[in-house]
């Protein structure tokens, strides 16, 4: 069984469990205007009978010259009429206060869950759940599934209701006979196990397209996302991307509407011969009031009341089976807010063992036997590398696109595990500390930095949340990466909102985004021990981008900084250079002993050079 199985009946509890956590007064409020409301169908039936039976007893006697004083002379007449009214009136104002508070409980449901996937996704500590298709599947699923849990208060109050109108009808025609609540629900037996059947199969069919969905989202981002209008418009690709995602949409929806076919004419088919199930009850009474046993009363009574019955169990199956549908769309929320890392597949390790085997004597970080592949492909991105990088060492690795440097990095920011091997950071194994801590110790430029759509205070505080309101720091973090200019002429300075998605908010360059970034570093500079930069000057001009240079030379001078480049007259810069190659490290030394060497840097560093010439 999978560890994120869920049982229908777990998914149920925990699903009405959050409902009371997020809304407890709305539910408490709508049960009890339901459970009101629900007397008043049977106690509309049972005044009509007394009004009729009253009436046809007067009118025994001729008719009235004036009805309106006649009533008024029949107390219990008048008093039924008035109930009618009553009843009528009140069961309209009690509808309109319930959907008012169901329109508050939907939100404040969305809010809630919502708000716990969010947060369940946000802090996940590991960045393969976007990764892993199963993964994906299930955060797929789980955002359709708080949609479907707004609609379970409805749907359970609705059964509610429909239990509560039920059981005085059955009472009132068990009265008649004892058969008829019988023989009206052992016909709907087999429209409730069509129903049931019916709607198991749609999410089947709907968990199994899951991939495809995403696959649509991901079209649905290309043809509406502003990052890809660009290129979108230039090439032409509008149509092409469109009918891509048409096919995609026919696929699921020709898949869906087989089953929906398929289902709907069964359904019809058993709820028909369910109906039939009302006529002997009904044949049965009208021949008893022939008979004299009943009067006209009686059967105004008890024909509303076996279809109000036989309305009330319908009302129950559908709602029963809605029910049952929304709870298995419910699952995913609880399978995903379950998920721990550890399930990751190739995250095989005892963290005890690690955690008690420390070498205090290994300073600096050891790379000892790292393989690695991505999951879903066996392919060794990180093929058996052995690296030590010593205490203040400044390391630059390079070499040809896809080699694995960034993986590398990744591996050292955990933010993925080796598949086999080891890294120790001063004789611990990275696997065995907090990964809270890890990330309190390390400074990271990523080459797919982040654009906050906030304002620049905090796409740079950010960086280190103390600091967030420390306009000296921020500021120094933003001159150091080479910023000062560009911000004196920001009209709102500190708090100007960046991104252009925003209304008031300035778009900058590629390169005054990767600087923000660098000035976003710089502020945890202090509290870091390890710095990681990946190509963090990609997108700057040679001028800042030798500025910058400096700074981290300047900066990881007590510190073990790792750099990624393919600016070879930078590398240059570092300590030590490590060039790799299909997942190896194929040459490690000084720049010197490298052009010495002759080897792959060498050659790569004569093709950069002329390329200057
Ligand atoms: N998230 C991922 N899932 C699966 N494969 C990946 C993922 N990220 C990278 N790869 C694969 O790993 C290999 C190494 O990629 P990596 O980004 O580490 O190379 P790199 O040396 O940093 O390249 P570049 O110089 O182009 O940045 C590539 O073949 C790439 O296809």
């Amino acid at each position: 069984m999978s560890p994120l199985y869920l049982s229908l009946f777990q998914a149920f509890k925990r699903s009405v469990l959050m409902l009371f956590q997020a809304a407890p007064k709305e539910l408490r409020n709508i049960t009890l205007l339901t459970l009101a409301s629900s007397a008043f169908p049977p106690l509309v039936l049972l005044f009509n009978k007394i009004i009729i039976n009253e009436i046809s007893n007067l009118l025994a006697r001729g008719a009235a010259a004036n009805p309106i004083a006649l009533i008024f002379q029949k107390p219990l007449l008048l008093w039924t009429i008035g109930g009618v009214v009553l009843l009528n009136l009140f069961s309209d104002s009690i509808n309109t206060i319930v959907s008012f508070i169901f329109t508050s409980l939907r939100d404040r449901v969305q809010g809630f869950v919502q708000g716990r996937v969010f947060h369940k996704v946000a802090n996940y500590e590991n960045i393969a759940l976007f990764e892993n298709p199963e993964l994906l599947n299930i955060v797929q699923l789980a955002e359709k599934g708080v949609q479907k849990l707004e609609q379970l208060s409805f749907i359970m109050i609705t059964t509610l209701n429909g239990i509560f109108i039920l059981i005085p009808s059955i009472l009132l025609s068990w009265s008649i006979t004892w058969w008829i609540p019988l023989i009206l629900l052992a016909s709907l037996i087999p429209a409730i196990y069509v129903e049931l059947k019916y709607r198991k199969q749609c999410w089947e069919v709907e968990n199994t397209q899951a991939s495809i969905n995403r696959e649509m989202n991901l079209y649905k981002d290309v043809l509406m996302g502003d990052s890809y209008a660009k290129e979108l418009r230039l090439f032409h690709l509008q149509n092409l991307l469109l009918e891509r995602w048409q096919s995609l949409f026919k696929r699921m929806f020709i898949k869906m509407e087989q089953v929906r076919q398929k289902g709907t004419a069964i359904v019809f088919f058993w709820s028909t011969f369910s109906g039939a199930g009302v006529a002997l009850p009904f044949v049965y009474i009208v021949i008893e009031v022939l008979r004299g046993v009943y009067t006209l009363g009686d059967l105004a009574l008890y024909t509303g009341l076996i279809l109000q019955l036989r309305q009330s169990l319908y009302l129950l199956i559908s709602s029963g089976s809605d029910l049952y549908n929304t709870v298995l769309s419910t699952t995913p929320i609880f399978q995903l807010l379950d998920l721990q890392p550890q399930f990751i597949k190739n995250n095989k390790f005892n963290l005890n063992t690690l955690k008690k085997t420390v070498n205090k004597n290994l300073m600096g970080i050891h790379i000892k036997n790292v393989s690695f592949s991505y999951l879903g492909n066996n392919k060794q991105i990180i093929d058996n590398i052995n690296l030590t990088i010593q205490p203040n060492e400044m390391i630059a690795l390079v070499g040809e696109n896809g080699a694995g440097k960034t993986t590398l990095a990744k591996l050292l920011c955990c933010l993925y595990y080796p598949t086999s091997g080891e890294i120790l950071w001063n004789g611990r194994d990275l696997r065995s500390l907090d990964l809270n801590e890890i990330y309190s110790r390390i400074t990271v430029v990523m080459q797919d930095y982040a654009r906050f759509p906030t304002t620049l205070r905090e796409n740079v505080g950010f960086g280190y949340l103390p600091s967030l309101h420390d306009d000296t720091a921020i500021r120094d973090a933003i001159n150091q990466a080479g910023m000062a200019k560009e911000v004196e002429y920001l009209a709102q300075g500190l708090e100007t909102l960046l991104g252009k998605q925003l209304e008031t908010g300035v778009d900058l360059s590629g390169g005054q985004w990767q600087r923000i970034a660098i000035a976003r570093a710089l502020m945890r500079i202090s509290s870091s021990e390890l710095l990681i930069f990946d190509e963090p000057t990609a997108a700057l001009d040679p001028k800042t981008e030798h500025e910058i240079y400096n700074i981290f030379r300047n900066i990881a001078s007590n510190r073990i900084a790792i750099v990624v480049s393919h600016r070879l007259a930078l590398a240059r810069l570092a300590d030590r250079i490590v060039v790799m190659e299909k997942g190896r490290i194929i040459e490690v030394g000084t720049h010197d002993e490298l052009m010495g060497l002759g080897g792959q840097y060498s050659l790569m560093f004569n093709r950069q050079a002329s390329s200057y010439q």
